[in-house]
């Protein structure tokens, strides 16, 4: 396993992804994201977009997953789906590059990306979310195996994180990073027990419109009240 995989065996790691155009979507912001999330306890990072990479880059030496998200006509896959991506996130210092393995049409080929991926020396983290999409990227190669798209390629999103797949992943003999969901302290222990070698939070630490809508629906539901 490569150093940074150790460094973060049962790490949680913080995705600071804020809400696109919102309040805090500024590099500094994200950068000060990022520290407050490793005062807490954090060991990683996950960090969507080259200049809020070079921000947090320039703050910490902790592991960092980098990725780019590029809404491309025709195709659905938006995570590091084009291998030029990959190469900017390498030279913007990511330690670990995120690509969508889901089995969706793609502008890209997904032994392309595992492999420029490699060609930089960085382990490649596979986006996915079944079982046959991660026993396809570890047919590829890859080093790590996140449950990141599970709930997210058609259909309603589910309420709670995919702990079965978490733990199916857990039997391919690669790096498992829990994502997706975890909304509460428990769920990420849940991932751990499941097999996870990691846990990525990002929405309930770092998305305060999303933390806020849970709390003023809750309320609302009680109250009758729809508006
Ligand atoms: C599906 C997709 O595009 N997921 C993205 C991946 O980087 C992010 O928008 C999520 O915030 C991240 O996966 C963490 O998940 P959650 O915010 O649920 O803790």
């Amino acid at each position: 396993m490569s150093r940074i995989l150790e460094d973060l065996s049962g790490a949680l790691v913080v995705s600071c992804q804020p809400v696109v155009g919102g309040p805090l979507d500024h590099p500094e912001i994200v950068a000060a994201m990022a520290l407050a999330a490793l005062d807490g306890g954090a060991r990683g990072l996950r960090i969507e977009g080259i200049a809020n990479l070079k921000a947090v880059r320039a703050v910490t030496d902790v592991p960092i997953i980098g990725l780019v998200k590029r809404d491309l006509e025709g195709f659905e896959p938006r995570i590091t789906p084009i291998a030029a991506d990959v190469l900017d996130l390498a030279a913007a210092g990511a330690d670990i590059i995120a690509i969508d393995a889901t089995d969706r049409p793609r502008p890209d080929r997904l032994e392309r990306l595992i492999d420029t991926i490699q060609s930089v020396g960085r382990p490649a983290m596979a986006d996915c979310s079944t079982l046959a999409e991660g026993v396809r990227a570890v047919d590829y190669g890859v080093e790590v195996l996140g449950s990141t798209m599970s709930g997210h390629t058609g259909g309603p999103i589910p309420d709670g994180p995919d702990l079965a797949l978490v733990s199916s992943f857990a039997k391919l003999g690669r790096f498992v990073v829990a994502e997706g969901r975890y909304h509460r302290p428990d769920q990420a222990a849940r991932a751990i027990e499941a097999g996870a070698n990691a846990v990525v939070v990002g929405s309930a630490i770092t998305r305060p419109e999303h933390v806020a809508t849970w709390f003023s629906d809750a309320i609302k539901s009680v109250r009758g009240d729809a508006s």
